[in-house]
């Protein structure tokens, strides 16, 4: 696939991602019922029939791309290409019903994202990036027209940071992150709508100490960085993808609109 492409393959992906967020819709009012997973987290039966729904298509459009996705992430290995999918981030918010839930489909090449889409179903908005990145509101019907508009991160202000915080993960080590910032505002949003906001230019940093997943970030980061801002881990580099030897565990890491905000960090190396 060439460069070129990655805006193509990027709308490809939010056609997917919208007919996924249907599927949520429509069992937001039935599948509430969770199992707790090993890591403690929650899963529901929308989860897995998003992600069934979610690799069916990537297979067809893609064959032969392996497709790391949550829910059966132990069965595939990742190649020169691969997908990383979260069908449904912020399943605590879906079983919650604040709506704060989020489809993530990022295509990597190597260990970083090329190609994205993040699409919060109901809140009728969708975020891609190929090479550039761009929002919409997410159709009423799937093959409905969307009108796409660029995004860009705004450059952090002296003072009174907008800082997004988990609503419902926190963390010391988070926190003592955060204080060495000027922090002015400090909101909570749930899933990946975190580094969306952020793209937007609605907000400045997102700090995350606390374990989450490579499919939780992926996306988010790829369309992060299209519009200008940075994902970090300690020492100040990229986050990378494919670590099937650590069960896709990220460390801790930043998610910036403003890469100069980096040298005022100091994240910890570990979880
Ligand atoms: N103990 C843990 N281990 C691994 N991931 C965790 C975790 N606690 C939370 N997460 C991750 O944090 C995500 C939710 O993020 P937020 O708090 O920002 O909404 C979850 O997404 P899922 O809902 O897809 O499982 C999950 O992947
Ligand atoms: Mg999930």
């Amino acid at each position: 696939m060439r460069d070129s492409d990655m805006n193509a393959v990027a709308r490809r992906l939010a056609t997917i991602a919208i007919e996924a967020g249907h599927v949520l819709r429509r069992m937001e009012r039935v599948q509430k019922d969770a199992t707790l997973k090993k890591d403690g987290t929650p899963t529901t039966l929308a989860d897995l029939a998003a992600e069934e729904l979610i690799i069916a298509h990537l297979n067809e459009a893609w064959p032969g791309i392996p497709v790391v996705a949550e829910e059966t992430a132990s069965q595939v290995s990742p190649d020169s290409f691969f997908f990383l999918v979260d069908p449904l981030d912020g399943t605590g918010d879906f079983i919650h019903g604040t709506g704060e839930y989020s489809v993530n489909i990022a295509l990597v090449q190597g260990n970083r994202p090329v190609a994205a889409v993040v699409a919060a179903p109901a809140m009728r908005n969708i975020w891609i990036a190929g090479t550039r990145a761009e929002t919409g509101a997410m159709p009423g019907k799937p093959d409905d027209e969307i009108i796409w508009h660029p995004i860009a991160t705004r450059a952090a202000p002296e003072q009174g940071l907008i800082a997004l915080v988990s609503r419902r993960h926190g963390d010391n080590a988070t926190e003592k992150c955060l204080s060495t910032l000027s922090i002015g505002t400090r909101r909570t949003a749930s899933s990946a709508l975190k580094f969306c906001l952020i793209a937007s230019g609605e907000a400045d940093v997102y700090v995350r100490c606390g374990p989450t997943m490579e499919w939780d970030t992926a996306a988010g980061d790829h369309i992060l960085s299209c519009a200008g801002g940075k994902v970090i881990g300690a020492g100040g580099t990229h986050l990378t993808y494919g670590h099937r030897d650590r069960d896709y565990r990220n460390g801790p890491f930043a998610a910036l609109g403003d890469p100069a905000l980096a040298p005022r960090l100091a994240l910890p190396v570990t979880c």
